[in-house]
């Protein structure tokens, strides 16, 4: 049964929810769900922005019919021609051939290497600032380049002033039938979530989405619309959203705090996890995390990497290695591109020591700008009371980081 919502007298939400993957891309966990996003345009000419997962096909194609109400399908726009968004594509143009299927080279080519269907005859091609007039709306393509896939395109309809951002500014989580921001409390609800969606998806990609920033400010949004997630319209919330993707394009901390990431076998280094932190508590520090690398996934680790302003990682040696899944986190954060931010060290050995000097290795060589707080410290098997000075100092050195490390603010 149909289900669209309107954006606008004549634009409409024609997503669905998805409750069933376990994980976005089989590797985040999605708890909440996910929203496929698709929007409608009914005008002189009949344009669908961007289509769905198979998963919520059935609903997709129900809301089709009832808003073409017999009538042809005209443009299809393809901003974002990753498989979540365009696996219902050939059946679009099956039901509807003579419609108009919008992208660039880069999306045409994947469209074929995906489906083995090339349309040549349905393919128009746009570039930089091309427009398409549908009637009373006017579409203008701005290219997105590795927001986070090569043929990525934004869409921005200049008579609403509504940008279709394709996975820029989504979040995980369903649509719980509020549609935007506004309408819920988005900070307690999906911000937690909006930040693991962009840290873990688009993160590696902070140049790319400044330069987005800066080329779509100037367009004068009024609502931003994208695949994933609530959609933004009013000036707060698109403040609000802007100023988000600011900090973690940056990789600029939100928020003064310490998130300790521990692994563990024997218990050891999660005790020392738990010193360190009653030791930051002591010392007022409020906001603290603790994570065990081996239970927590890590895309929940590395968002709130992102979101605080220091990092401690604390783990054992392993066959001669670093422990298997902090060497797993770490590696993430790197692919990542994580940077900019405060990392205290603490490694765990029983006879032979490397964990200690791996994380020193990786935060010292491998990522840039990332500034390594107190003495690392290699403890033996546990943590005796003759080294408690040691945890005393690391505290105390992390402290007086904490106070000294400046918030950043955006302004638009
Ligand atoms: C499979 C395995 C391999 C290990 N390899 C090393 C090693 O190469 N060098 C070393 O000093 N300790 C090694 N250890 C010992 C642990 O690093 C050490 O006991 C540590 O204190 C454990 O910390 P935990 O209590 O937090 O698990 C190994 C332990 C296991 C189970």
């Amino acid at each position: 049964m149909h289900c669209a919502q309107k954006l606008t007298d004549n634009i409409y939400w024609i997503g669905s929810n998805d409750w069933d993957t376990e994980r976005f891309e089989n590797l985040f966990p999605i708890p909440l769900g996910v929203s496929y996003n698709s929007y409608f345009i009914d005008d002189e000419k009949t344009c669908i922005v961007d289509s769905v997962d198979d998963s919520i096909r059935q609903e997709f194609f129900d809301n089709v019919e009832h808003l073409l109400n017999g009538r042809q399908l005209d443009y299809l726009i393809v901003n974002h021609m990753e498989p979540d968004h365009c696996s219902t594509l050939v059946e679009l143009i099956d039901r509807y051939p003579n419609v108009k299927m919008v992208g660039n080279r880069t999306t045409f080519r994947l469209f074929e290497q995906f489906y083995g269907r090339p349309c040549p005859d349905n393919y128009y091609e746009v570039k930089e600032g091309s427009t398409i007039e549908l009637g009373k709306h006017t579409l203008h393509s701005y290219t997105m380049p590795m927001v986070h896939w090569p043929e990525v395109t934004c869409t921005f309809e200049s008579t609403t002033g509504i940008l279709f951002s394709a996975d820029a500014f989504g979040t995980f989580g369903t649509i719980n039938g509020n549609i935007f921001a506004d309408q819920l409390d988005f900070e307690r609800v999906y911000e937690d979530e909006a930040r693991r969606y962009y840290t873990n998806i688009v993160g590696k990609y902070g140049v790319q989405v400044q330069n987005a920033i800066k080329k779509a400010l100037p367009l004068g949004i009024k609502m931003i619309a994208p695949l994933h997630g609530p959609i933004w319209r009013t000036p707060e919330s698109i403040n609000y959203m802007i100023q988000k993707y600011m900090h973690w394009s940056t990789y600029s901390a939100e928020k003064k705090g310490v998130v300790i990431a521990f692994g563990s076998m024997y218990g050891n280094t999660a005790e020392m996890a738990q010193q360190l932190a009653k030791l930051l508590s002591l010392r007022g520090i409020t906001d603290i995390k603790i994570y065990d690398v081996s239970k927590t996934n890590a895309s929940y680790i590395i968002a709130d990497a992102w979101k605080y302003s220091h990092l401690v990682c604390m783990a054992p040696t392993y066959n001669l290695a670093l422990y298997l899944t902090m060497e797993n986190l770490l590696y993430e954060l790197k692919a990542l591109n994580f940077h900019n931010h405060k990392v205290s060290i603490v490694g765990n050995h029983s006879w032979a020591s490397a964990a200690m000097k791996r994380m020193v290795d990786y935060f010292t060589n491998e990522f840039k700008d990332m500034e390594i707080v107190g003495t690392p410290l290699d403890i033996r098997g546990a943590l005796h009371p003759a080294q408690r000075p040691l945890f005393e100092k690391l505290a105390d050195d992390i402290v007086a980081s904490i106070n000294a490390t400046e918030i950043k603010t955006f302004s638009l």
